[in-house]
């Protein structure tokens, strides 16, 4: 699967670091597609815009509808199904929802965690609309219901001024997981929140460096040992960075990691 990812943004230049590194190459070597586009580009005016002043008052500017909707048409008709109609499910199968994903950053949003970026990278085609000012129209994503699956997510519990800066990291935390994007896949089994804790510290040489030592247990050469320290450190520094996190942790590792000690 190669899958499309869309952006649509006032700012395209916002989006130019995902031409480098890793997510570059892979683009060049189409693991994935990415496209950014000018929301601007939708505008009918000899001013190009793109906000106005919200309904009942308030601070701040409203995106206007008219300029998203053209825009996402847009992004659906360079897909070639503008007007996708579902194969009709066989009998007790699972309707199969071929509708793109609309994501929307936003500060009233599901929050990304890791298993949304597991979940994104399984996905054909994204849609990331970058909301500047206060936000978009609502009507726009109840508008795009039918022809996406719309969903608003937040990174994190603060507010910045548009959804690009999430946009990046969410692309990021995405393509990284796709076949190949990384070099060794061993990578990304061992690291923080793939199985739910904070990853372990990590060290290199020298093996004294201003008067620090690396951990003797790493030193050892005894591979189970080494795990189950590993498995120690995450254990006490999600217990004491993210206790939200560790009540998800198997009462087994637990009990596990008692007995070790
Ligand atoms: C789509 O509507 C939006 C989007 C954004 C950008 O995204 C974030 O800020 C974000 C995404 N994850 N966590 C935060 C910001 C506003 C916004 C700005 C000022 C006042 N109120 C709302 C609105």
């Amino acid at each position: 699967m190669r899958p499309r990812y869309d952006v649509l943004s006032i700012f395209p230049e916002y989006l130019q670091p995902l031409e480098l590194s890793l997510i570059g190459k892979a683009r060049k070597s189409g693991l994935l597609s990415l496209t950014v586009t000018d929301l601007r580009d939708f505008t009918t005016d000899r001013h190009r815009t793109v906000d106005d002043t919200p309904y009942g008052g308030g601070a701040g500017m409203v995106m206007k509808p008219e300029p998203w909707a053209q825009a996402l048409e847009s992004v659906l008709e360079a897909r070639g199904d503008a007007d996708v109609v579902d194969e009709p499910p066989a009998e007790g199968e699972e309707r199969h929802d071929s509708r793109p994903l609309l994501v929307v950053p936003s500060p009233a949003g599901n929050v990304f965690t890791q298993r949304t970026a597991e979940a994104f990278a399984q996905e054909r085609h994204i849609v990331f609309a970058c909301g500047r000012y206060e936000g978009i129209d609502e009507r726009v994503l109840d508008w795009a219901g039918e022809r996406f699956r719309v969903m608003p997510v937040s990174l994190g519990d603060y507010v910045l001024n548009g959804g690009e800066v999430a946009v990046m990291a969410m692309v990021e935390a995405t393509a990284r997981l796709l076949p190949g994007v990384i070099g060794n896949p061993e990578s990304l089994v061992e690291e923080s929140h793939s199985d739910g804790l904070l990853e372990y510290p990590v060290y290199t040489k020298p093996a004294v460096w201003r008067d620090r030592a690396v951990p003797d247990v790493l030193l050892s050469g005894n591979h189970a040992v080494i795990a189950r320290a590993r498995r120690d450190w995450q254990i006490e520094r999600t217990a004491r960075r993210r206790p939200d996190l560790i009540e998800a942790l198997d009462e087994s590792d637990l009990n596990a990691r008692d007995r070790s000690v």
